[in-house]
């Protein structure tokens, strides 16, 4: 399994994170955090780099309607909790409840649960659920996609069209490890499966007129796409 970053030397990743992520890093992430360390699967988690440009994102465009889809034990759906105003809302969609219910304390002591809107289900019948009632179509601010990589572009078409024109969508893990820029055989056989995935999705992603794109290498690689028709 790979280590967090995508850096050049693993110091200079703890360096980013040292002298300017932890330090402004709000409590209740902190605690998300330190829960999620013990967890099997705690490479899931987002980088806590990404988590740090995720919530500029969110403060610049005033997000207020947002969605998520994986949610794990919460780290990407606190930080989006903490960002957007008491009245704003998120539709929190996972398969796995129990994974949310590890950071479900957290969130409940930051005072942000009733921002939190969580779907145990597949995320896709849910956004063709929302697309079925016309007054949701363009009336999202930020969505950000964190799940399986086989259903990327399925969510990509559903989301532009849940997206205002001007909203962003942020997707998570598209440098998957560094193997995007690796050949097959010198790919880690646990990043194989999603390596093609990955790189076509990226391919995809660039051609889209509908949005304009910045990849940007923090934590495992975010796409952050902008509606802009
Ligand atoms: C990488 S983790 C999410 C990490 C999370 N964003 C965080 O900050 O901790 C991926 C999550 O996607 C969920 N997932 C996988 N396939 C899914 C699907 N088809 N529909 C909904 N959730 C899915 C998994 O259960 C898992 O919790
Ligand atoms: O196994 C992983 C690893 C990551 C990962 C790697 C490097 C980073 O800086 C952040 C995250 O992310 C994963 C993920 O999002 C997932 O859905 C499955 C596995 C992994």
């Amino acid at each position: 399994m790979a280590s967090k970053g995508l850096l050049q030397t693993e110091e200079l990743y703890k360096y980013i994170l040292e002298s300017s992520v932890f330090p402004r890093e709000p409590e209740p992430l902190k605690e998300l955090r330190d829960v999620t360390a013990n967890h099997p699967r705690k490479l899931m988690a987002t980088a806590p780099d990404a988590g740090q440009i995720i919530t500029m994102l969110l403060q610049l465009v005033n997000a207020k309607k947002t969605i998520e889809i994986g949610v794990f034990t919460g780290y990407s759906l606190l930080l989006t909790a903490l960002s957007i105003p008491e009245d704003g809302k998120i539709t929190a969609i996972d398969i796995d409840r129990d994974a949310y219910e590890i950071g479900l304390p957290i969130i409940k002591k930051a005072g942000v649960e009733h921002k939190i809107n969580f779907v145990e289900s597949e995320a896709l019948p849910i956004l063709d659920q929302l697309l079925t009632d016309h007054e949701n179509e363009g009336s999202y601010d930020y969505a950000f996609v964190d799940a399986d990589k086989v259903n990327y572009w399925n969510y990509h078409e559903r989301l532009l069209k849940l997206l205002k024109v001007g909203g962003i969508v942020v997707y998570d893990n598209t440098l998957w490890g560094g193997s995007v820029a690796k050949n097959e055989n010198e790919t880690p056989e646990f990043y194989r499966p999603g390596r093609h995935l990955t790189i076509e999705f990226n391919k995809q992603i660039a051609a889209d007129s509908r949005v304009q794109i910045s990849l940007a290498p923090f934590g495992d690689g975010i796409t952050i796409c902008k509606r802009i028709m």
